[in-house]
């Protein structure tokens, strides 16, 4: 058991510590939600407030050349392509993660026209889900949409499958796939593969490249701390982008937009994906939000949040004895993002009981109370504390006020 003494020592000697200063986080509070909402980079309020009146307030339209507006989604796209193993020209930032995998699902269907499966998880986040039934509809229901459970991937793979499309870190449970198992054993069949990154960028470091992944989306606005609703991100790997095509075929991906051509030419590369006009705001937000990588080691972010989701489950073990909380996240490391999960029948009383205390996870369906674990910003001595906290909810039994049964619009 981890002593009072062990988490002091492991705070002290992190070399993420001094990472935290760089966020603004309400005094007492302990945030485990960074996994759905990243916490807010101080510099990101400073450089928005600048954009705005400096960039949009004084220059006005002058600054798409003279800021490079017109460059930030390319720019912002090679900030995260460091993040997730792929080169910079290789990623822009645009859309939303919905968006973003309607486009590439569509582009990567069009490469593999003699194939009609899309072999999908079944407890992928539904959004992903819906994209490929929407596109399905789109095509004329031409398509089957192969759902399994996560052992049966393997299995549903055959020679008529076009995509295979997943999710690296489950968004429930935390159980993470083997990205470069995976992606060998589609390719095998002759297969391209479309990974969501939505809980894996930023959290550890992603390889995409050297899994010889097709494409990928993720979102900016959960460990890359872009704000709500930031721009999600796009990844076409090099050898596709000259014959993969968007179909959402908008003039800021087009060849030339400024030549105003009636008859639409695809742009070189990944920029053919971009669709409208970028927002400037939201994208300089996540920009300035980048920056606090700049000078981190993704490895050291990978062994803090092993250590910190190890320490959770460590002191939860007599919780889950006295009140019946049951692990979901897999103990295994190469099988764990950086979220810890547990079953409880009472879980969404619970979570908002745990929240009133000032420790905010969150609840999803049926079941599930969910922890992340940001390694930039939490610390070891706040997940005994969160875990003390929970305790308290517990053993004073707290979630039993009826004010915390109330189901909230979003959860
Ligand atoms: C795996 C996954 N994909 C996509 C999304 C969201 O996509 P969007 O930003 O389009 O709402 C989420 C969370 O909201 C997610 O967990
Ligand atoms: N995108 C969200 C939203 O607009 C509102 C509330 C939550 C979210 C989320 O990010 C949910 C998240 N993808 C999840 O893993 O559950």
């Amino acid at each position: 058991m981890t002593s009072q003494a062990d988490l002091v020592a492991l705070d002290q000697s992190d070399p993420l510590a001094p990472k935290r200063e760089e966020f603004s986080i309400p005094e007492g509070l302990i945030y485990l939600d960074g996994n759905s909402l990243g916490a807010l980079p101080k510099a990101v309020a400073q450089h928005l407030e600048r954009v705005v009146e400096e960039q949009w307030g004084r220059d006005l339209i002058t600054s798409w050349n003279k800021h490079g507006w017109i460059d930030l989604s390319a720019r912002v796209g090679g900030k995260i392509a460091r993040l997730i193993g792929a080169d910079p020209d290789e990623v822009i930032a645009a859309d939303s993660t919905s968006i973003n995998l309607f486009k590439v699902l569509l582009a990567a269907l069009k490469l593999r026209p003699e194939r009609r499966v899309i072999v999908s998880d079944i407890d992928n986040f539904p959004t992903d889900l819906y994209i490929a039934q929407g596109v399905n509809q789109l095509l004329g229901q031409s398509h089957e949409l192969r759902l399994v459970k996560k052992e049966q991937v393997e299995a549903a793979l055959d020679e008529h499958t076009a995509v295979l499309m997943l999710t690296e870190v489950d968004y429930r449970s935390g159980w993470r796939y083997d990205m470069a198992a995976l992606t060998r054993l589609a390719q095998a069949k002759g297969a391209l593969v479309i990974w969501d990154l939505a809980h894996s960028a930023g959290a550890f470091p992603v390889r995409l490249n050297a899994c010889n992944a097709d494409f990928a989306v993720g979102c900016g606005y959960k460990y890359l701390n872009g704000g709500p609703g930031a721009p999600a991100f796009l990844f076409v790997a090099r050898r596709h982008q000259g014959a993969a095509l968007p179909f959402l075929t908008g003039w800021m991906g087009h060849r030339a937009p400024f030549d105003f051509d009636p008859y639409y030419a695809p742009a070189e590369g990944v920029h053919r994906m971009k669709v409208g006009t970028p927002p400037v705001l939201s994208l300089s937000a996540l920009d300035k939000a980048l920056d606090v990588f700049a000078d981190v080691d993704m490895n050291e972010v990978r062994r803090k949040s092993l250590r910190l989701t190890d320490l959770f489950i460590e002191r939860m073990e007599p919780l889950c004895r006295r009140y019946g909380f049951e692990l979901i996240t897999p103990l295994e490391h190469e099988r764990r993002g950086s979220q810890v999960a547990y079953a409880h029948p009472e879980g969404y009383a619970i979570m908002q009981a745990l929240i009133a205390s000032g420790v905010i996870g969150d609840f999803r369906a049926p079941n599930i109370l969910r922890f992340g674990f940001t390694p930039l910003y939490v610390r070891y001595r706040d997940v005994a504390e969160a875990v003390e906290r929970l305790e308290q909810v517990m053993s004073q039994e707290l979630w039993k006020a009826e004010r915390f049964r109330e189901r909230a619009k979003v959860t």
